[in-house]
C-alpha cells in the first residue's frame, strides 16, 4: 500500500528567522520541486527530480504561478536516508507566518495532504526507524524545559531505553527458546534443561537489569530552574533590569516612580537553566495612591512565591531608613541586593548598612548592562545548589514505568512457577507475558488506541 504524501509548517506559527515547510511520502520530491526554481526570473521547474542530490541545500525561488513568493533554501532527504524513513523534501523560507502558511498552502494545491499532529514522527516509527520509546522523547525533547530535560531527552532518542528494553528481550528469548525445546522433546532428551538454572538466571540477569532501568528517576526536579522575583523601592531601576535580563523591551520604564503597577514577567534561559523574572510595583510607605497600593499588594504576594528575591536599590541615590524594613521583608527568602546605576560616580562604595540583614550584593547598570553577566552567574549557581542532581540518562516515563513493574510480576511468577516444580509448559506462559509487556514499551504490536494517545501529544509538524 503506497502512503500518501504529507505537508506541514515545521516551525512556530510565530515570525522567527527561518520558517520550513517540510514534506514527506513518495510524491515529496516531485511536489516540492513543482512550486521551487532555481532561477528569481522563471516560475519553470529547473531542478529535475533525478537532479536533486539528497542531503543538498539548493538556493532557488518559490513561485505562486508566476508571482515570486520568497527566496528560498530547499533540501531533499532520498529514503530510507530520512527522519521519516521515506522521501523527504523541506523549503527553508524566511520566518514570516504569512509567508511559510503560503507556501505550504502551494504545495498542498500540488497535492499533498495535510499531516496530522505527529505524523512525520508516527511514519518514522511506522518505516521501523524508531521505536515507541524513541518517539516519544522527541516529544520530550520539545517539552524539554532544562539542559539536563534536553540531555535525558537526548538520551532517549538515540537508543537508550529501546537498548535496554532489548536487552531484556534477548535474554528472556534465549530462556524460552531453551524452554520451548524441553516441553518439545521432553521425553527424548533428559536433563538439557534445568528449571533451577531458569529461575536463577531470571534472578540473577534478568531482574537486576530490569530494576536498574526502574531506579532511574526523570530530571524533572533538577534544572527545573526558578521563579526570581525583582523588587525594591520605586524608581530603582526594577524593570529596566527585568528588560535587561530579557534582552527584550518588555516593560515600561520612566523616570516617574511608581510606573509599574501590575506584575510584569517573562522567561529566559541562562546557561540552560529556566528563569521566570516577575518585575513588581517599587515598594514604599504609603503614598495615598489606591491603585498603587493594589500593586505593591501584587509584588508582596510575588515575592512570598518567589524562589529567589532581587532586591534592587538605586546606589547612586542610597537608602533610606525605610529601605531597612524593606530588606527584612526580601530576606524571608535567598535574596541578592542589585546595586543598580553603578554607571553613575555617586553609586561608587555602595554597600547596604552592615546592621541589615547580611546578603550577595552585585553592582550592576541595567541601563548599561554592566555586571550584568556576574549576576546571572551569581543566579545559576544560587539556583544549582538547590537543585537535586540529575543523571542526564535517559529515564523510564510513566508509561515504561508500568510495563515495567507488570513485566516484574510475570518474571516473579515465573522464578516461583520453575522453583515449584511447575512444567515448563505452564511456566513459560508467565516469561512470555513478561515479553509482551516490553514489547509494549517498544510499541511492537502496539494498538491503534495506543498510538493514538502517544502521538496526539505532538505538534503539527513534528
Ligand atoms: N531541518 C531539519 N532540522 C531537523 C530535523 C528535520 O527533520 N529537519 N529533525 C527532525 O525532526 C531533527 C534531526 N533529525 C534527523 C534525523 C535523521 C535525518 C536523516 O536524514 N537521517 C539519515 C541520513 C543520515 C546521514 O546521512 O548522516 C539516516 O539516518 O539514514 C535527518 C534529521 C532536528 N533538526
Ligand atoms: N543611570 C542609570 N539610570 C538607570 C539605570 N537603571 C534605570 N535607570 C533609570 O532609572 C529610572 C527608573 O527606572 P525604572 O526601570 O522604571 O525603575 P523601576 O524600579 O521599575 O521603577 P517603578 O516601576 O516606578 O518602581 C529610569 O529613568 C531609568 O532610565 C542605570 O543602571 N543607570
Ligand atoms: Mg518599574
Amino acid at each position: 500500500m503506497e502512503r500518501s504524501t504529507i505537508a506541514a509548517i515545521a516551525t512556530p506559527a510565530a515570525p522567527g528567522g527561518i520558517g520550513i515547510v517540510r514534506l514527506s511520502g513518495p510524491r515529496a520530491v516531485a511536489i516540492a520541486l513543482s512550486v521551487f526554481s532555481s532561477r528569481p526570473d522563471a516560475a519553470a521547474a529547473s531542478l529535475s527530480e533525478a537532479g536533486a542530490e539528497s542531503h543538498r541545500m539548493y538556493h532557488g525561488y518559490v513561485f505562486d504561478d508566476d508571482a515570486l513568493v520568497d527566496e528560498v533554501l530547499l533540501v531533499v532527504m532520498r529514503a530510507p536516508r530520512s527522519y521519516t524513513g521515506e522521501d523527504v523534501a523541506e523549503i527553508h523560507t524566511h520566518g514570516g507566518p504569512a509567508v511559510v502558511s503560503a507556501v505550504c498552502d502551494l504545495v498542498l494545491r500540488a497535492g499533498a495532504e495535510p499531516a496530522a499532529p505527529g505524523e512525520f514522527t508516527q511514519r518514522a516509527f511506522l518505516n521501523g526507524r524508531i521505536d515507541l520509546t524513541q518517539a516519544e522523547a522527541v516529544a520530550d525533547m520539545i517539552e524539554a524545559a532544562s539542559i539536563e530535560q534536553v540531555k535525558a531527552a537526548a538520551a532517549q532518542v538515540s537508543g537508550e531505553i529501546r537498548q535496554a528494553v532489548s536487552g531484556l528481550k534477548q535474554s528472556l528469548a534465549g530462556l524460552m527458546a531453551e524452554m520451548e525445546a524441553a516441553i518439545e522433546f521432553d521425553d527424548q532428551v533428559e536433563g538439557s534443561f534445568s528449571p533451577e538454572k531458569a529461575a536463577c538466571r531470571i534472578e540473577t540477569e534478568v531482574l537486576p537489569c530490569l530494576q536498574d532501568l526502574l531506579d532511574r528517576r526523570r530530571a524533572t526536579e533538577a534544572g527545573r530552574g526558578a521563579t526570581v522575583v525583582i523588587a525594591g523601592p520605586p524608581n530603582a531601576g526594577k524593570s529596566t533590569l527585568l528588560n535587561r535580563l530579557l534582552g527584550t523591551d518588555r516593560a515600561l520604564v520612566s523616570e516617574i516612580p511608581g510606573t509599574t503597577r501590575d506584575l510584569v514577567d517573562g522567561r529566559v534561559w541562562v546557561s540552560g537553566t529556566p528563569f521566570v523574572f516577575t518585575d513588581t510595583a517599587g515598594l514604599r510607605p504609603d503614598s495615598g495612591d489606591a491603585v498603587e497600593a493594589m500593586g505593591m499588594a501584587r509584588a508582596r504576594t510575588a515575592m512570598d512565591q518567589a524562589d529567589l528575591i532581587l532586591f534592587v536599590v538605586d546606589a547612586a541615590a542610597g537608602m533610606g531608613p525605610e529601605s531597612g524594613a524593606l530588606f527584612c521583608e526580601a530576606s524571608a527568602k535567598p535574596f541578592v541586593v542589585v546595586a543598580n546605576k553603578s554607571d553613575l560616580p555617586e553609586a561608587r562604595g555602595f554597600m547596604p548598612p552592615s546592621a541589615w540583614p547580611a546578603a550577595p550584593v552585585v553592582h550592576v547598570s541595567a541601563l548599561h548592562g554592566l555586571g550584568i553577566k556576574e549576576l546571572k552567574n551569581l543566579l545559576v549557581r544560587m539556583v544549582g545548589e538547590q537543585a537535586v542532581p540529575a543523571s542526564g540518562r535517559a529515564a523510564p516515563n510513566p508509561r515504561h514505568r508500568a510495563a515495567l513493574v507488570a513485566c516484574r510480576e510475570a518474571l516473579v511468577a515465573a522464578g516461583a512457577a520453575l522453583k515449584n516444580g511447575v512444567p515448563a509448559d505452564v511456566a513459560v506462559l508467565d516469561i512470555r507475558a513478561a515479553v509482551d509487556r516490553l514489547n509494549e514499551i517498544s510499541g511492537e504490536g502496539a494498538g491503534p488506541t495506543v498510538l493514538d494517545a502517544i502521538f496526539e501529544r505532538f505538534c503539527i509538524g513534528k
